[in-house]
């Protein structure tokens, strides 16, 4: 493995690695602390081994031991986005292929950046607290002093103890509960993940829940009032599952349970082994399902491959589509997905590097480079490369056979691009001619538009022209028939079209509401694009229905574009300032740290 270093990573990952993590959890809802015990086992990497680096971001560390004897310990300065080094210092030598165990006695912040801790009030049973985290890419380290980069895989078990009301749930299996011996108040709920895995994917989650089965592997998990309800909704998981493990190879995790999360969750979905996150907007678990194989199984080396976790993960997710529905769908949602790689490249900047699909990350702050470009553009590559290799089986094979390759490891775009030539031995004088540097270190669109099948947009493209080219005198011709022919993501494709247009006039949006009654949809993709044309359009009595959605859900895909849609309807800039300030409090921290930026906040 060719070394890389990690540059989202104080952790010395060159001297040592981490093999396995056992940590002892106390919830405290009161102070909303984590108070906790790690003890870290190490495999020496280097031949006399003496210190390590950790990584840590406003823990409060307590106590630090090596194999039972004290150890020295230092928090170094904090980083503007990376946390703080933890420095230690073993009090013996040891050598390559040795194990220590490194055991840490800390307490975590209030503000950790992984973890939201919701009142009662912002639950939906309004009677019981709610904690849950979001590691990825780089906040796990507030939560756990360890070698927080993708490229350290290990194992974990775990005890977590919290009050017996209610329920803690980790991404891992089941090792059950016992009574915590020193309070009767409480319960201690005990996990195993025994397949390795990076520290991002560490997750847990405390509150009133409940479950139901909802297949041989799955259950769904979620407060009662929604259990019911959400296991309707994903009814499908088990086949969905089968399809992905015919494409991709056996599922490894062992169990596949789904969480639909609060509505403040910034996320559509969170792929954490064992255990997927999703928000109640999203109705569709095919990437989350994929991100077992790619992302969980073969994991970027650090965070500037990322998209070789989401690319490859889109990549399958859209090929279960075409197992599942059509060839059809697939490239409808190709076409959907250059759209909102568009956006990602006009929101950035065409000269920005960070829509390079292989960024430098220096000093970069991993939530603020995020976006679709790994994903899109990521999803965009390999879709050609599909097209100039011989068709979906084909490149499935390749995919398929990577997985294989690099299971349980990690790797790195080059390492990807050496096995793909390897691979395609017999057409390297067709790889030879792909634009490798345009594709992957140069910022902008894709070099190379895949050529999508646009069966199922044109309906969609054909009426955004209507809309596009009427004129006020044209506006009697529309009625409710032109969008009882469209299907939900057809609906949404229309209006992702009309985002991509200038703002319609106002008696264009007026009408559109008076005959398509868009503003009682529920379907969150579709009112997320129909409050952003309206307010566009100065629609003055949508902007308090966009702030509405902005500060009701937290899902940042649809909770950021709103705010600056606002902020950018200069009449009520103030507006979506005060709003913003009003509900900072109850957002996730990650959300607020980036709407204040986006709304030029600072501090
Ligand atoms: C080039 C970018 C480099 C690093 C970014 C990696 C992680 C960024 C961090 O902000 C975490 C992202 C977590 C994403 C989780 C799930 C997504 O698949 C959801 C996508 C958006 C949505 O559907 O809500
Ligand atoms: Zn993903």
């Amino acid at each position: 493995m060719t070394p890389v270093s990690d540059p989202s990573s104080f952790s010395t990952v060159s001297k040592c690695a981490t093999k396995h993590l056992n940590l002892i959890y106390h919830v405290d809802f009161d102070k909303r602390v984590l108070k906790g015990k790690v003890a870290l086992t190490l495999e020496v990497l280097e031949d006399k081994f003496s210190s390590l680096t950790l990584d840590s971001k406003d823990l409060k560390i307590f106590k630090v031991s090596a194999n039972g004897q004290a150890a020295q310990f230092e928090v170094g300065t904090k980083h503007k986005s990376k946390g703080s080094p933890l420095e230690i210092t073993l009090p013996f030598e040891l050598s390559r292929g040795q194990h220590v165990i490194v055991e840490i006695e800390y307490e975590t912040s209030p503000s950790a950046t992984a973890l939201q801790w919701l009142t009662p009030t912002q639950t939906v049973g309004k009677k019981h607290p709610y904690l849950f985290s979001q590691c990825q890419a780089t906040h796990c380290r507030s939560m756990i002093p360890c070698q927080d980069s993708p490229s350290v895989k290990h194992t974990y078990y775990a005890q977590v103890s919290v009050p017996k009301e209610l329920v803690a749930l980790m991404s891992a299996l089941h090792d059950g509960q016992v009574p915590d011996p020193s309070d009767s108040s409480r319960v201690i709920y005990r996990f195993r993940q025994p397949v390795p895995m990076p520290s991002y994917l560490i997750a847990i989650v405390v509150g009133a829940l409940e479950s139901r089965e909802i297949g041989p592997r799955s259950r769904v998990w979620s407060e009662k009032e929604n259990v019911d309800e959400a296991a309707f909704e994903f009814s499908e998981t088990e086949t969905m599952l089968k399809t992905a493990e015919s494409l991709a190879g056996p599922y490894v995790w062992g169990q596949y349970d789904l969480l639909v999360m609060p509505p403040s969750f910034p996320y559509g979905g969170m792929e954490n082994p064992c255990l997927t996150f999703v928000t109640p907007t999203v109705l569709v678990i095919a990437h989350e399902i994929s991100h077992s194989w790619t992302g969980n199984l073969v994991t970027n080396r650090n965070w500037e491959h990322f998209w070789l976790n989401e690319g490859h993960t889109v990549y399958i997710e859209r090929m279960i589509a075409r197992c599942m529905e059509s060839e059809h769908l697939r490239q409808f949602k190709g076409i959907g997905g250059w759209k909102e790689l568009q956006e990602s490249v006009n929101q950035f900047g065409a000269n920005n590097v960070l829509t390079n699909l292989v960024p430098n990350l220096h000093e970069v702050d991993t939530d603020e480079a995020f976006s679709s470009v790994p994903y899109e553009k990521g999803f965009a590559l390999l879709y050609h490369l599909e097209e100039l290799l011989g068709g979906p089986e084909v490149f499935m094979g390749f995919v398929k056979s990577y997985i294989q390759l690099f299971a349980y490891g990690t790797v790195t775009t080059e390492e990807w691009k050496n096995y793909l030539f390897t691979y395609f031995k017999d057409k390297v004088d067709i790889l030879n001619k792909v634009d490798w540097n345009a594709w992957m270190h140069t910022p902008g669109m894709a070099p190379v538009k895949p050529k999508y099948d646009t069966t199922m947009a044109d309906a969609c493209t054909a009426l955004c022209q209507r809309w596009v080219k009427a004129k006020e005198e044209d506006l009697a011709s529309f009625t409710e028939e032109d969008v009882k022919k469209l299907n939900s993501p057809q609906l949404i494709e229309f209006m992702a079209l009309l985002l991509q247009e200038e703002p319609l006039p106002l008696s264009h949006v007026k009408k559109m509401q008076e005959v398509y009654q868009l503003n009682s949809v529920k379907n969150a993709e579709v009112r997320f694009r129909w409050l952003r044309i309206c307010v566009r359009a100065h629609w003055e009595e949508a902007v308090p229905l966009a702030l509405k959605m902005a500060t009701e859900q937290g899902r940042m895909k649809f909770t950021r574009p709103l705010f600056k849609e606002v902020y950018n309807f200069s009449k009520y800039s103030d507006k979506a300032l005060n709003t913003f300030k009003e509900n900072r409090g109850a957002l996730h921290p990650v959300t607020a740290m980036l709407v204040a930026k986006d709304l030029k906040i600072n501090g």
